[in-house]
């Protein structure tokens, strides 16, 4: 018998791909409902009355989403479960099951059905599993794509980005990876210089050496001292015995002078003398030993304005900038961002749950918001906020109603300058005045959209109390308002 096929009108909205759907049913009326309902939302749908038929189309197309009747008579409903499970096991399993056999809906979840029907279910409930088993895999299919341009996004060692800024920056470091030479990186706070450090490193000649950071902000000028040159026993009363400093250790390692405009100024002579001679100084040595040990430094600061000051030595910033490589400011290299974001989001979560979860993805309003804002603190910011929004939701889709206040605000403060915009626009055009009421149902609407119909949520970010949401949204005729809801 030939399979029935209906092709969804809609297809897929927004470039998203049309998804299969498969119906596996014996009962004629309920499968042509099923078929019916699925070609009016974004399905190909096609039909199959027994086993024998659905194997046939599964080992002819991918299915995306299956919605299979367990106790199809001639039985092997679960055996089909389970073979989908190994052949697509990305496919997305609804179990219609009599009331009766509840038992068999549990066993189906477990073997890997994500939704499950009873019979008799109303139409209303078959279009919200489909349509919930759609978004599924829509996302499934969505962060997919975005990991595999991760891929192709990635930019040298660990870094991510391709903005023509980083792409200039890779093209500097991989000649100065091969080399010895000091190099300074310069950048604001959090842009990744370190991270560039380790991969001058890590990319170089002697990459299994040592990457050893040295931060000049917070260590003791003391210990600073200590930790580069070295001491030999008897230099100071605590020196019980020799101590080999990292210059001098690291054979071939890097040393990653962090922050360097705060190193003090006869830290600063001490390291020029290094750098000049090739040769460091441990304290109370009576012979110097070689230097060993390749420099990187970093600065946020503006090292030439130090110089010009006088707070930092003019013979040590030549030595340090042999090479210059400066990193942009992440709201520069604005392409980066969503990228950026994405494998922050997807390292988020195998961090965050151990359980094999869902992939999660950004709406599009976040990522719009990620675009706009300026980004002080860089990328680390930009990890900050994204690690608390993939603790804080808990869907596929990281919503504004996920970031923090702070962020949520500056959006909304942009959202009510557009609004002013449009509003001035429309004084010019009398034909399009709207009414009060009209912005305001607008605005309810609009935020619980863009909070995947979180109402709860789109109360706390618009600032208004949950029972008058509901009563707005009574008003407007959509939904009823909780029993017991007080502000
Ligand atoms: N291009 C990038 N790709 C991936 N991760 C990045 C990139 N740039 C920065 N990061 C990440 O951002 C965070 C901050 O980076 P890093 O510590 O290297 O910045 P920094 O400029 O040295 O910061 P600071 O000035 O505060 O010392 C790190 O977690 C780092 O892994």
């Amino acid at each position: 018998m030939a399979s029935e096929v209906q092709r969804g009108r809609l297809g897929g909205s927004e470039g998203q791909p049309v998804l299969h759907l498969l119906v596996v049913e014996d009962n004629a009326s309920i499968r042509a409902a099923c078929l019916e309902i699925a070609s009016n939302m974004a399905f190909s749908a096609v039909g199959a009355p027994d086993m024998k038929e659905a194997e046939e189309i599964l080992r002819h197309q991918a299915v995306d989403v299956l919605l299979l009747n367990l106790k199809i008579p001639g039985g092997g409903g679960m055996d089909l479960l389970e073979r989908v499970k190994k052949l697509q096991p990305d496919t997305v399993v609804i179990a219609m099951t009599a009331a009766a056999s509840v038992s068999s809906a549990v066993e189906a979840m477990r073997v890997g059905a994500a939704e499950y029907l009873t019979k008799p279910f109303a139409l209303e409930e078959l279009t919200s599993v489909l349509e919930n088993a759609g978004a599924r895999r829509q996302f499934d299919l969505e962060s997919r794509r975005l990991r595999e341009r991760l891929r192709s996004q990635r930019g040298v060692g660990n870094l991510i980005g391709h903005s023509p800024e980083m792409e200039k920056l890779y093209r500097i470091l991989s000649k100065v990876a091969h080399t010895s030479h000091p190099v300074l990186i310069v950048g604001e706070r959090g842009t990744g210089k370190e991270l560039v450090g380790k991969t001058i490193h890590s990319t170089g000649l002697h990459a299994q050496r040592q990457f050893t950071p040295v931060d000049c902000e917070s260590l003791a000028p003391e210990m600073i001292e200590n930790e580069l040159f070295g001491f030999v026993k008897g230099a100071f009363a605590g020196a019980i015995r020799n101590k080999a400093g990292l210059l001098a250790t690291l054979e071939g390692g890097t040393v990653f002078l962090d922050e360097i405009s705060e190193l003090p100024l006869e830290l600063q002579g001490k390291l020029v003398r290094a750098l000049q001679d090739r040769e460091v100084w441990p304290m109370g040595a009576s012979h110097p030993v070689p230097l060993t040990a390749r420099i990187l430094a970093s600065t946020s600061r503006n090292l030439v304005a130090m110089v010009e000051a006088g707070r930092f030595r003019r013979d040590l910033y030549f030595r340090l900038n042999v090479v210059n490589l400066r990193i942009p400011a992440l709201r520069e290299r604005q392409e980066d961002i969503p990228v950026l974001a994405m494998h922050t989001l997807s390292k988020a979560q195998r961090d965050q749950y151990a359980e094999k979860e869902f992939p999660r993805t950004f709406s599009d309003d976040v990522l719009r918001l990620f675009l706009e804002y300026e980004w002080p603190g860089n990328v680390r910011e930009l990890e900050a906020v994204v690690e608390r929004a993939c603790a804080v939701s808990s869907g596929p889709v990281v919503n504004l109603g996920d970031l923090p206040s702070p962020l949520q605000e500056f959006w909304m403060q942009g959202r009510s300058v557009r609004r002013v915009d449009l509003e001035a626009e429309a004084d010019q055009d009398l034909g399009h005045i709207v009414s009060m009421a009209e912005v305001e149902k607008k605005t309810i609407l609009t935020a619980i959209q863009m909070l995947n119909g979180d109402k709860l949520k789109a109360a706390k970010v618009l600032g208004i109390g949950k029972t008058t949401l509901y009563r707005k949204l009574k008003e407007y005729g959509l939904g009823e308002g909780p029993e017991r809801d007080e502000d």
